[in-house]
Order: C-alpha cells, then sequence, then structure tokens
C-alpha cells in the first residue's frame, strides 16, 4: 500500500548551487522573490548566505555543499522536512563531493520530491500551482527494503 503525505501550502524548499551556477540561482531568486517568500527557504551554506545578502529574505543555512551540506539536506528529504529541492548543479565540472551531490539526488527521487536542476525547471516547479496549496504525495510501497537481508 502507498503511504500518503500531505505537503502543506507553505513549502519547505532548499536551494542549492554548485560555484558556476549561484549566479543564475541568485539572479532567478531575485525575480522570484515575492513567490519565494511565501515558503520557508533552506539552503547549503554558501547558496544560503548569497540568497540572504541579495535578497534579504531568511534563510536555514546548513553547512557548505564541501563539508556535509547535501548530506544535510539529503537526510531532512528521508525524515520528511523538504518538500521541494531547486539545485542548480553544474554538469561540467568534477567536484570532491560527487558522492554526496548523488547521494541527495537519489534521495529526492526515492522520496518522490519535486526536484528543479536548471532554471526553465525551476520556472516550471515554482508557477505550478501546486506549490501554493496542499498536496498529497504517494509513496511508494518500500516495505519490502525493511529489515532486508544482504
Ligand atoms: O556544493 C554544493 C552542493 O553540492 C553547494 O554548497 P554551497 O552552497 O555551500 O556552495
Amino acid at each position: 500500500m502507498p503511504t500518503v503525505k500531505t505537503l502543506h501550502a507553505r513549502k519547505r524548499i532548499a536551494l542549492i548551487a554548485h560555484d558556476h551556477k549561484k549566479a543564475e540561482l541568485i539572479e532567478w531568486a531575485l525575480y522570484n522573490k515575492t513567490v519565494l517568500c511565501r515558503h520557508e527557504l533552506y539552503a547549503t551554506g554558501t547558496t544560503g548566505k548569497l540568497i540572504e545578502e541579495n535578497l534579504d529574505v531568511p534563510v536555514r543555512k546548513l553547512l557548505s555543499g564541501p563539508l556535509g551540506g547535501d548530506q544535510q539536506i539529503g537526510s531532512m528529504i528521508a525524515e520528511g522536512k523538504i518538500d521541494v529541492v531547486i539545485f542548480f548543479w553544474d554538469p561540467m565540472e568534477a567536484l570532491p563531493h560527487d558522492p554526496d551531490i548523488k547521494a541527495l539526488l537519489r534521495l529526492g527521487v526515492v522520496w518522490n520530491i519535486p526536484m528543479a536542476s536548471n532554471r526553465t525547471s525551476a520556472d516550471f516547479l515554482l508557477t505550478s500551482p501546486l506549490m501554493h496549496q496542499e498536496y498529497e504525495v504517494r509513496l511508494p510501497d518500500y516495505s519490502q527494503y525493511l529489515g532486508r537481508k544482504v
């Protein structure tokens, strides 16, 4: 039986950008400031600092990505504490914390999280009426994985 999780109208949004994508995320966030302000914002360390400085909005900042920020967001996803992920990751550069990035993206899929990885998908996500209303997320049945022998 799939489990259902309720997302409230005020979403908990994680904002993350790799260094070469930070300017683009800030520009996008500035353009969408009014809408973003209606939600609760979380971010990895440096991205969060830049958003706070440029948008003058409160952001709950986690550790910087390479120091564990991606892992923290991933664990918040697993605990049902993040509803939406906007992650402008860099497809052109290898990063030392690549396993952490992959883990975060994987958990987003596991927990059926709406995720945007570029400006267009972020536009589509943010302009969805579902962003501003209650929504029931259906989770697959993972009971077969509980206590699985290895
Ligand atoms: O590296 C990141 C995500 O993988 C982002 O971390 P910062 O926001 O601290 O730069």
